[in-house]
């Protein structure tokens, strides 16, 4: 595992573009699956976890092609499928969250997927119900083998049906929505998950020949076709990167400007760090620049004059992906906050390590922190760290930037499961960050 040395309190000038977005990465490298027919998937970025599933494919078949620093295509034609029932499976597939949704696509094109228990970040409890009772309503037999955490599901023929998902889990839609596609009739998904990254995918689908209706909404009506063909696809911006990037310019006082963002897919994003008194404009076509917050920031209060909260909520609520951020962007702001981590239970524990650096919070209890920003008037203290997961990692290498001194960083594979050569792109912008070993 690698560490980040990095020398913090150095104000960083410049622009940055952004990498596609990981988690829809995830879903629309799955979705390779659904045809033999060759698909062209651009602006993937080159981070752990998505050139994990890219080799998943390889073992799995898949021929794959570079065909530029972020482009690929892939020909799903001559599938190994041996290889779910090997070792090697067992081990590589739970390496990530994202490697859940080649069960969708194998049991609609094939009649079985099996997956081990999978990875991902340990955030809490990460439970696969919605995915497996979306299977089983589409007709699929299911088993699970408690004592290798291995989940199959077999169907010689899925068929449409309606469904309320029990809760609107991303994952999980883009799983079901994969297997419905290939299924015979119309199969109705109610409380399905809304994110841009699912949107995607059925922009995907649809170029591919799926029938899907009321993309962006929590109720999709999917009528299934008998196959589909290759397609070109670009994945958008990572929403979850630059929400980091207006985080980590803020709490540094530095002038940077994100590129191309796709500000439309944004949702709340801008608005929640509006919310903590940060400036930000869309500038250009599609950029957002934020100016050097020399004077700091103050949290706005609720229009009663109450403390704000910011808490997470699925799409078009807040992404509980970037929580962990506006939490530490809030040690530096001028007023007080309440932060409300809903969906997991284990995110909030690294404020430890900002309360070390010398931050004002009370971990209220697993859900929910308070933040009293110091205003700069106090600076954070270099230390030494581990990166317990990939928004707590790039939420302590914030802090570190801005601290005073030298901290390290340990397991710091957290922070490149998502974020490409972001040392290189900080160091672009005046960075003092060294990788050592
Ligand atoms: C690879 C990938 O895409 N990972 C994302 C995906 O994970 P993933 O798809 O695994 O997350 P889910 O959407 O299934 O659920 C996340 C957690 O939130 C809870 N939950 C979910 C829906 C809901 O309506 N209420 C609720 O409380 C679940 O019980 C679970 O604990 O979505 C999460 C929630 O946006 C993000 O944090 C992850 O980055
Ligand atoms: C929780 C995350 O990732 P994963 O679901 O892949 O663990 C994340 O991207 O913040």
């Amino acid at each position: 595992m690698g560490t980040f040395k990095i020398e913090g309190g150095v104000t960083l000038r410049g622009e940055v573009h952004p990498q596609g977005a990981k988690n829809e990465a995830l879903q629309v490298l799955c979705a390779v699956l659904l045809t033999p027919e060759k698909v062209i998937i651009s602006n993937i970025p080159d981070i752990i976890d998505v050139n994990k599933l890219i080799n998943l494919l390889v073992k799995l078949g898949v021929k794959v092609e570079r065909l530029g620093a972020n482009e690929f295509s892939f020909q799903a034609d001559e599938l190994n499928l041996g290889y779910l029932e090997s070792e090697d499976f067992k081990e590589e597939g739970k390496a990530l969250r994202g490697s859940i949704m080649l069960v969708g696509p194998l049991l609609a094109r094939f009649g079985k997927g099996y997956i081990p228990k999978p990875g991902g970040d340990k955030i809490g409890r990460r439970r696969l119900d919605t995915h497996f009772e979306g299977f089983i309503n589409l007709g699929a037999t299911f088993r699970y083998n408690k004592e290798d955490h291995f989940y199959g599901v077999e169907a010689e023929e899925l068929k449409g049906t309606y469904m309320l998902l029990d809760e609107a889990s991303v994952t999980g839609t883009a799983n079901i929505l994969m297997a419905a596609v290939l299924a015979k009739g119309t199969t109705t998904i109610y409380n399905a998950a809304c994110e841009p990254y699912t949107q995607q995918l059925c922009s995907m689908l649809i170029s591919m020949g799926a029938k899907i209706q009321g993309v962006g909404s929590n109720l999709l009506t999917i009528e299934g076709v008998s196959a589909l063909g290759g397609c070109n696809h670009r994945i958008l911006p990572d929403m979850i990167e630059i929400g980091s990037w207006i985080g980590l310019a803020a709490m540094t006082q530095s002038e940077i400007t994100i590129k191309n963002v796709g500000w439309k897919h944004l949702g709340l994003i801008p608005t929640a760090f509006r919310k903590l008194g940060i400036t930000l404009e869309l500038s250009g076509e599609d950029d957002i620049y934020i100016p050097a917050h020399t004077n700091g920031y103050e949290i706005q209060n609720f229009i009663d004059g109450s403390i704000l909260t910011v808490s997470d909520a699925p799409w078009p609520g807040l992404t509980p992906d970037l929580l962990s951020v506006i939490l530490v962007v809030a040690t530096q702001a001028r007023g007080e906050i309440l932060l409300h981590q809903k969906m997991f239970e284990s995110r909030l524990f690294f404020v430890d390590k900002l309360i070390d650096m010398g931050a004002k919070i009370i971990l209220c209890d697993p859900h929910r922190a308070v933040i009293i920003g110091h205003d700069f008037k106090s600076k954070l203290k270099a230390t030494n760290m581990s990166s317990p997961d990939i928004r707590a990692g790039i939420s302590l290498l914030i802090a570190a930037l801005s601290a005073k001194g030298t901290s390290i960083i340990q397991n710091i594979d957290q922070i490149d499961r998502g974020y490409e050569r972001i040392d290189e792109r900080l160091r672009a912008l005046g960075a003092k960050i060294e990788r050592v070993n």
